[in-house]
């Protein structure tokens, strides 16, 4: 059937298929949509070890969510041997941030991949370039003929010491090059220089959940289940 349509498309003008396609795809950029579905993105913020892939993992077992990790696409460029991954091993090492085009090209083609309309991003966006740059780029879809850009629904903020952070991210014990007391305390620094701006953009805009991420992982779940209920 599918198949039929494709030949049956390609029989009609191209400027005729791309008029109906370019339709089609800016009705969706005025929805949020993405390729017929409204796609609903959550960000999900906090500084390192606040416990934010813990509870994505517990999110998307009792919720209808892909979760993306911006740190673990960064991580499985590295290790794909991609001619970037050097460059961003090294900036993961120093605690600094990867540029923005390829955080985000990453996270576009995963989107687009999943293929779901739901997903919560993780770790993202860690400064207000990426952020603006995420608003503003776009989804490329429809054979590439239409860019769709999308933004958050909200965003959930994970609210944790110092102290804490540190505390579980020397226990952490995955064998992160990060993960060690030199580049905590850098991440800790970029993270209330860089990060928290973001957070307090959101807030400005009312689009903000903050958690109390300190408490014991199991509470911390049952305060998100009421979050996203
Ligand atoms: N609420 C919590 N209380 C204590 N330890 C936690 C809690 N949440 C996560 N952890 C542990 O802290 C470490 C960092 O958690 P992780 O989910 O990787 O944080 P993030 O993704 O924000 O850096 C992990 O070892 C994890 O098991
Ligand atoms: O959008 C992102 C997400 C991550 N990172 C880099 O990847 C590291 C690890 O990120 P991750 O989110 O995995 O760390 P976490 O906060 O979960 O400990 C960060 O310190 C940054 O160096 C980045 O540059 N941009
Ligand atoms: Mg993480």
């Amino acid at each position: 059937m599918r198949g039929g349509l494709v030949a049956s498309a390609r029989l009609l003008p191209r400027p005729l298929v791309r008029w109906f396609l370019q339709r089609r795809a800016q009705q969706d950029i005025n929805e949020n949509m993405l390729g017929g579905k409204k796609v609903k993105i959550i960000f999900v913020l906090g500084g390192p070890g606040s416990g934010k892939g813990t509870q994505c993992s517990n999110i998307v077992e009792h919720f209808d969510f892909i979760h993306l990790s911006a740190g673990e696409l960064l991580r499985a460029e590295i290790n794909s041997g991609s001619e970037n991954g050097t460059m961003i091993d090294t900036i993961i090492t120093e605690g600094k941030i990867v540029p923005s085009e390829i955080t985000i090209k990453l996270l576009q083609e995963a989107i687009i991949k999943g293929g779901n309309d739901k997903y919560i991003i993780d770790g993202f966006p860690r400064n207000e370039e990426n952020r603006v740059v995420f608003e503003s780029v776009t989804l490329v879809t429809y054979f590439q003929l239409l860019e769709i850009s999308i933004s958050p629904e909200f965003v959930l903020f994970f609210d944790c010491s110092e102290e804490e952070m540190e505390r579980r991210l020397l226990g952490r014990n995955q064998g992160r090059s990060d993960d060690n007391i030199e580049t905590i305390r850098k991440r800790l620094k970029v993270f209330v220089e860089s990060s928290l701006p973001v957070i307090e953009y959101y807030e400005s805009k009312g689009m903000v959940k903050k958690i109390d991420a300190t408490k014991p992982a199991p509470e911390v779940f049952e305060d998100i289940i009421f979050l996203l209920k």
